[in-house]
This record gives C-alpha cells, sequence and structure tokens, in this order.
C-alpha cells in the first residue's frame, strides 16, 4: 500500500525499477532501443528542474516503505521487525543478474548493508556506520525466486555492534551470510 504522502513519487520509483528490469532483460532492435532511450532522456529532462539536495530528497527517506523509494538495492520487505533481529523477504530481479541465473556477488553485500545497516540503527540506537561487512557466499543466490532475508545482532561492545545476517532460496538452504561491524557516530562525526 503507498504511504499517504508522495504516493505518485512511489510510483515513480516502482516504475523505474520495473524499467531497470525490462531494460535489463530486452534485446530490442535498433529503432526500438532508440526510442526508449529518447522516452527516458525526456524523463530526465522533466526531472531536472526538480533536483534538490540530500536532506530534502525523497529517495532513501522512506523508511516504513520496501527499499525506502531507493532503487539501487532490490527492496527488502520487512515481515517482522524488533530491536535486535529482523525478517523479511527478497527478490533480486533480473536487474542483479551476474550469470548463470545467479546474483551479482556485489548485490549481495548491498543488501546485507542495508538489512544489517537498518537493524543496527534501530531501538532507539545512535546512529552508526558500516566499519566491515563480511559476506560468505555458499551457493548461488538465485534471480527471480522470494528469497528469505533473516538478521539479528550478535553482540554490542562499547560503539561497537556486530550483526549477523542470512539470505535462503526457496529449499531453506543458506545461500549466502555475512557479518558486519557497524560503529556508533561520536557527535559531529559525518
Ligand atoms: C533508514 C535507515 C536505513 C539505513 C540502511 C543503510 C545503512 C547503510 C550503512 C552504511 O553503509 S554507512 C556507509 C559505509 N560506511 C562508511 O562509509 C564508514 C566509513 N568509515 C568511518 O566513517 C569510520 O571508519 C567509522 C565510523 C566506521 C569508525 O571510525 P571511528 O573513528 O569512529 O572509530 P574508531 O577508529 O575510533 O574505532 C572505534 C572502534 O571500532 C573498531 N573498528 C573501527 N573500524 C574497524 C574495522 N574496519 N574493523 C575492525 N574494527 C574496527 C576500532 O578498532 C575501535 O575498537 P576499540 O573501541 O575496541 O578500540
Amino acid at each position: 500500500m503507498p504511504p499517504a504522502e508522495h504516493p505518485e513519487f512511489v510510483g515513480l520509483i516502482e516504475a523505474l525499477r520495473a524499467a531497470q528490469e525490462t531494460i535489463t532483460g530486452a534485446r530490442p532492435p535498433e529503432d526500438v532501443a532508440r526510442k526508449a532511450r529518447e522516452n527516458l532522456e525526456e524523463i530526465t529532462r522533466l526531472l531536472s528542474p526538480f533536483t534538490v539536495g540530500e536532506s530534502e530528497q525523497l529517495t532513501g527517506q522512506m523508511r516504513g516503505l520496501p527499499g525506502r523509494a531507493q532503487a539501487l538495492a532490490p527492496a527488502f520487505h520487512v515481515d517482522v521487525e524488533g530491536n535486535d533481529r529482523v525478517s523479511g523477504r527478497v527478490v533480486f530481479g533480473r536487474f542483479y543478474l551476474g550469470g548463470n541465473g545467479a546474483a551479482h556477488g556485489g548485490s549481495l553485500p548491498l543488501l546485507f548493508d542495508e538489512v544489517l545497516g537498518r537493524l543496527a540503527n534501530t531501538g532507539g540506537r545512535s546512529p552508526s556506520r558500516t566499519a566491515y561487512l563480511h559476506v560468505n557466499y555458499r551457493k548461488i543466490t538465485p534471480v527471480g525466486p522470494e528469497l528469505r532475508v533473516e538478521a539479528h545482532f550478535d553482540r554490542e561492545e562499547g560503539r561497537k555492534r556486530y550483526l549477523v545476517g542470512t539470505i535462503r532460496d526457496p529449499e531453506g538452504e543458506i545461500t549466502a551470510d555475512a557479518e558486519g561491524l557497524f560503529v556508533a557516530l561520536r557527535p559531529g562525526q559525518p
């Protein structure tokens, strides 16, 4: 369900995701490719006058929305969220294809950073940033099916927050797991 605010912008991001998917999987004739490019250029012309600073932009700010209205990472759909753990679902679409049906290796840290980073900063905790992210690729992460994602706090030591997470395929097998260290920022730290 779209949020009460900016429903048309949310729809725009959904259309952008759909375009990313379709363009990635397409092999169009040259005249169709040219027409599609012209349409994209028209979108850029339409939106350019409304460019704003980071604090005013909408993308990435909509925490209650899967993907936070940001098309960079695959949308993470939260099912259960607590102070110390979160679980949900994700689909790596064609846009995230690496090869032979497997999600691109770089797209997995992207998803883990999103899921672990989100959890690291919940429960009234102060903002933190990723210090490291260790990802183990256990088997291919398939493009297409819905995958289970789980993450939880392993431990907290002062400013250091250690979190772990897994991605499971439809058979329940772990395709990748990750451990991340998130360090709470000191006052004034960017
Ligand atoms: C709606 C919200 C949803 C959000 C979801 C997305 C979240 C995305 C989060 C991110 O991706 S943030 C962007 C990627 N990360 C960065 O750009 C961070 C760049 N690095 C830094 O800013 C600093 O290096 C950092 C804040 C991580 C740490 O620097 P500090 O100067 O604050 O920490 P310091 O060096 O004093 O280290 C503090 C402790 O952490 C430890 N530490 C820091 N970096 C480490 C490291 N890489 N490996 C191991 N330990 C590390 C360090 O040893 C020390 O341990 P001890 O307290 O026990 O002495």
